[in-house]
């Protein structure tokens, strides 16, 4: 197989975030058309956007504090699979060969916290001519229950794993912003930027934006932060937003 590209949705695209359970199915459908269009192997993954993120905070588990609860794994698990079912099918009706992958059923954290996700169900399903569709999800946590495992979590693993060529996030924002809200064209290093993640007014947020910055420093592929309008231009082989690596 050659090297896949590995795309994620942010949850707050493909989302209506002010409205619990609501896909924003106008710009979902526009990014089916982006991803239906695209050539070669690709792997998508989807955020939690208005389903998974308050089913979360209602059970109180996070991507560190952990529930035994089976009814919390189910209530959580389950609003994602429904946001997974959206997705994939929007993808099909755009013509896209999506098909859904859930976590839960793949991946484990140890007592650390570390990430097992074996991913040779994923590179057969590329090798097959399939576009497989991870979402962020429930994990299985030694000592904890169940913990969240985020959709960048996911793309990080899997873009080290399959050995991505390319990885894009798309989200709610052309790109990682400077202090005074531009786009900062490319990032090397944490500390570039570590100002403006700290200084962001997006105070719930700013954790995920950082940490985005982080985990994507630390892979061996390029990866591009860039928003909605930008997805065809990646996929394309263009470089919008913030280039990181
Ligand atoms: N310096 C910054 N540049 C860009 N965005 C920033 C910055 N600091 C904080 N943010 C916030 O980070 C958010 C993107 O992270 P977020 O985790 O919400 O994205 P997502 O992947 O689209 O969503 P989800 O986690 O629901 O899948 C932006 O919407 C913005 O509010
Ligand atoms: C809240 C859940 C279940 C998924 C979180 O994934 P993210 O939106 O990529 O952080």
């Amino acid at each position: 197989m050659s090297s896949p590209t590995v795309l994620k949705l942010g949850g707050s695209v493909v989302t209506d975030k002010d409205a619990p359970e609501t896909v924003d199915d106008e710009r979902l459908a526009a990014l089916a058309d982006a991803v239906a269009g695209h050539d070669g192997p690709l792997v998508v993954v989807h955020g939690g956007g208005s389903f998974g993120h308050h089913h979360a905070s209602a059970h109180g588990v996070s991507r560190t504090e952990g529930s035994g609860d089976p009814a919390a794994a189910r209530g959580i698990a389950g609003a994602m699979e429904d946001l997974n079912r959206a997705v994939v099918g929007a993808l099909a009706d755009a013509g896209a060969p999506a098909v859904p992958v859930h976590p839960f059923s793949l991946a484990a954290r140890d007592a650390d916290g570390d990430l097992s996700l074996p991913a040779g169900s994923v590179a057969t399903m590329l090798d097959e001519g399939f576009v497989p569709v991870l979402h962020g999800d429930v994990v299985a946590h030694a000592g904890e229950g169940v913990t969240i495992l985020s959709g960048d979590e996911l793309v990080v693993a899997l873009a080290a794993s399959l050995g991505a060529e390319r990885v894009g996030l798309c989200s709610a924002v052309p790109g990682v912003l400077d202090a005074d809200g531009a786009v900062v064209p490319r990032i090397g290093a944490f500390d570039e930027v570590a100002d403006a993640l700290g200084g962001s007014d997006s105070t719930d947020v700013t954790g995920g934006m950082a940490a985005k910055v982080r985990e994507l420093l630390a892979l061996d592929a390029p990866a591009y932060v860039f928003d909605a309008d930008a997805v065809a231009e990646f996929l394309a082989g263009g470089e919008p937003g913030t280039r990181i690596d």
